[in-house]
C-alpha cells in the first residue's frame, strides 16, 4: 500500500505544480489518467523515488524514504517513458546486468521473465538491432526483476503490437493481486476488464480516485447507441458523437447526451473512456477540451 500525504512537487523548467493532498493506493492495478501535461509522469517518478517531493510524505507499506530508502528502492520496479537501454549490450546480458544492480542474481527468474515477455528469441541480439516493441518489452521485463511489491509503469503499452499489449495486460493482471501496480495510460478501454481503480489528474491535482465501478457511476450524461439514415446524420450535434461506423447504408452512432437523439437510440453502459469524456465535458476547466 502506498500513502501520500500533502505531497508537493514543482518542475524546475515550468510553472507546473503537483499537489496531492491525500491519497492511498491499495494493492491491485491503479490507472493514472489525464491530459498531456496533467502530471502523470511526474507523480510516477515521485512514487518510484526517481525524484523527491518538495514537501509531504510518501509511505510504502508504512516505510518512508527518509528512513528506509534502500529497502523501498529494492521493492520497486519502474518503467519510465522512453527508457534508455545500453545499445551495445545483448538483451540477456542487459537483463543480467540490471538484475545484479538490483542485487538479484536468480538466473531462473531471468529466464522466466525472458519467456514471459517473449524475449527469448532476442537474447543474443544487441539492443541497437531490436525493434521498438522488443526494446519496450525489455524495459517492461526489467521492472519485474526481484518480484517487487510496487510497480510504477509510465505508458507501458507504448510501441507494443496488439497481441503483445493484450499479453502484457494479462501478465500484469495475473501478477497484481499482492502488489501495488500504478500505470499511467491513455488507453483506458484496453485496461477496462483488468484494472481495479482509477486516479484522474488534471493540472497536477487529483480530480477523482476510486474503483472502476465508481468511475462509471453518477455521470451527468449518458451514452446512447442507435442506427440512423446517413442523410439524417447531419442533424446530430457532432460534438456529442463518440463513434460512428457505416453499416449497410446506415450509420451506427455512439452518442453522448442527457437524452437520446432519437427514439431508436438505446442507453449503453459507459466504457472507461466514455466516462472519461463525460467527466472531462462536465468539468468546468475542461469543458472546451472535448
Ligand atoms: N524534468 C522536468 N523538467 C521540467 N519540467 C518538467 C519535467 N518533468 C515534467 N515537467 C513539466 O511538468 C508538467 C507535467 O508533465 P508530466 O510529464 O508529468 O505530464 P503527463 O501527464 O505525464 O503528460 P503526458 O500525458 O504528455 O505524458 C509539464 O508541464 C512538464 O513540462
Amino acid at each position: 500500500m502506498l500513502e501520500l500525504q500533502r505531497v508537493i512537487w514543482r518542475s524546475a523548467g515550468s510553472d507546473f505544480r503537483l499537489f496531492i493532498p491525500r491519497l492511498t493506493v491499495k494493492s491491485g492495478i491503479t490507472l493514472i489518467v489525464g491530459r498531456n501535461g496533467a502530471g502523470k509522469s511526474s507523480l510516477l517518478k515521485l512514487m518510484a523515488t526517481a525524484q523527491f517531493p518538495l514537501e509531504g510524505d510518501i509511505r510504502y507499506d508504512g516505510m518512508t524514504t527518509s528512513r528506509d530508502l534502500a529497502v523501498i528502492r529494492s521493492s520497486i520496479g519502474f518503467v519510465p517513458t522512453g527508457a534508455e537501454l545500453y545499445e551495445e549490450m545483448k538483451a540477456a546480458k542487459l537483463l543480467r546486468y540490471l538484475a545484479e544492480l538490483k542485487g538479484n542474481t536468480n538466473p531462473a527468474q531471468l529466464d522466466q521473465l525472458m519467456d514471459s515477455f517473449h524475449l527469448a528469441p532476442y537474447k543474443n541480439d544487441k539492443i541497437k538491432s531490436l525493434a521498438q516493441g522488443v526494446r519496450q518489452r525489455i524495459a517492461l521485463a526489467q521492472a519485474w526483476i526481484g518480484s517487487p511489491s510496487f510497480l510504477f509503469m509510465d505508458e507501458p503499452l507504448n510501441a507494443l503490437d496488439s497481441l503483445e499489449r493484450l499479453h502484457f495486460i494479462r501478465y500484469v493482471a495475473a501478477n497484481a493481486r499482492n502488489r501495488t501496480v500504478v500505470i499511467s495510460t491513455h488507453e483506458l478501454n484496453e485496461w477496462e476488464a483488468w484494472a481495479d481503480r482509477i486516479l484522474w489528474l488534471d493540472e497536477g491535482r487529483p480530480l477523482f480516485h476510486g474503483t472502476i465501478a465508481e468511475w462509471g457511476e453518477d455521470l451527468p450524461l449518458s451514452v446512447w447507441e442507435g442506427r440512423i439514415d446517413i442523410k439524417d446524420y447531419h442533424h446530430l450535434n457532432p460534438e456529442h458523437v463518440l463513434h460512428v461506423r457505416e453499416d449497410n447504408l446506415a450509420y451506427v452512432v455512439r452518442y453522448l447526451g442527457s437524452e437520446p437523439p432519437g427514439s431508436q437510440f438505446i442507453r449503453q453502459s459507459p466504457t472507461l473512456e466514455d466516462a472519461y469524456f463525460i467527466r472531462c465535458r462536465s468539468h468546468p476547466t475542461l469543458l472546451n477540451s472535448i
